[in-house]
């Protein structure tokens, strides 16, 4: 079994990914945490993030690890994880994620893994995996987004809610619903509202 949770930039798909997957009691993938490996690995090396010439060859040691609890990505025997999340990896993935070489990449990695799993990200439903049978799509207005990321990251809503904005009109190609998957206003929701709601749609 597959299940797709897909949505918009900071609309919970990790958490909520997390949370279906432990109940479940299978791994979750997040498919952005690749893009992410990439981005890091580019900007460490001085690359140019648009030029794939430049990146694929950085990435012969990348590896996801999908555990229910969190996913790890390796580069060989080196944790990227901890440094993927940083407000310069946030600015620069766009571009990354925007190379079809590299979403080829990161689609091979994606489906080399095993079911069952739960895989999030903005194209899971639509280009990674179409044929699963249940999908999920999370949505929640800009603000509501930017007030929960401020919780996590010191900076002012405004600031964060103009760059979730931003990389969600980058975003956008790649980030359409699938037609069949079933979407989830999370803006009146608890995080373990989003969970649950999807688990009774799962029973
Ligand atoms: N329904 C909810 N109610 C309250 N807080 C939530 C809800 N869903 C997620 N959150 C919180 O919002 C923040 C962003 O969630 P998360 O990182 O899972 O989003 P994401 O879509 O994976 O983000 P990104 O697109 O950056 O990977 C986290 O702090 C998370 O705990
Ligand atoms: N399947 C995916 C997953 C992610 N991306 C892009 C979109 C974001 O700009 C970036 C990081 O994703 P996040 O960790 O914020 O979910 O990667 C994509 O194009 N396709």
């Amino acid at each position: 079994m597959i299940v797709t949770i897909d949505g918009v930039a900071a609309s919970g798909k990790s958490s909520v990914s997390s949370g279906v997957a432990q109940a479940l009691g299978v791994p979750y993938v997040s498919s952005g945490l690749l893009y992410r490996a990439v981005t890091l690995l580019g900007l460490e090396a001085g690359a140019d993030l648009a030029q794939p010439g430049a990146l694929l060859p950085l990435l012969s040691g990348v590896r996801l690890e999908p555990l229910a609890s969190g996913n790890r990505v390796w580069n060989a025997v080196h944790d990227l994880t901890a440094d993927l999340h940083s407000t310069r990896v946030d600015t620069g993935v766009s571009v990354v994620a925007a190379l079809p070489e590299i979403r080829e990449w990161v689609d091979a990695q994606l489906r080399a893994l095993p079911a069952p799993l739960v895989a999030e990200g903005r194209d899971m439903g639509t280009n990674v995996f179409p044929h699963a049978p249940h999908k999920f799509y999370l949505t929640a207005s800009p603000r509501v987004r930017a007030e929960r990321r401020a919780r996590e990251r010191p900076e002012d809503i405004p600031a964060i809610e103009a760059a979730l904005t931003e990389r969600d009109r980058q975003d956008t190609t790649q980030s359409a619903p699938a037609p069949d998957a079933r979407i989830i206003d999370t803006g009146p929701l608890t995080l373990q509202g989003v969970i649950d709601t999807i688990l009774e749609h799962l029973r």
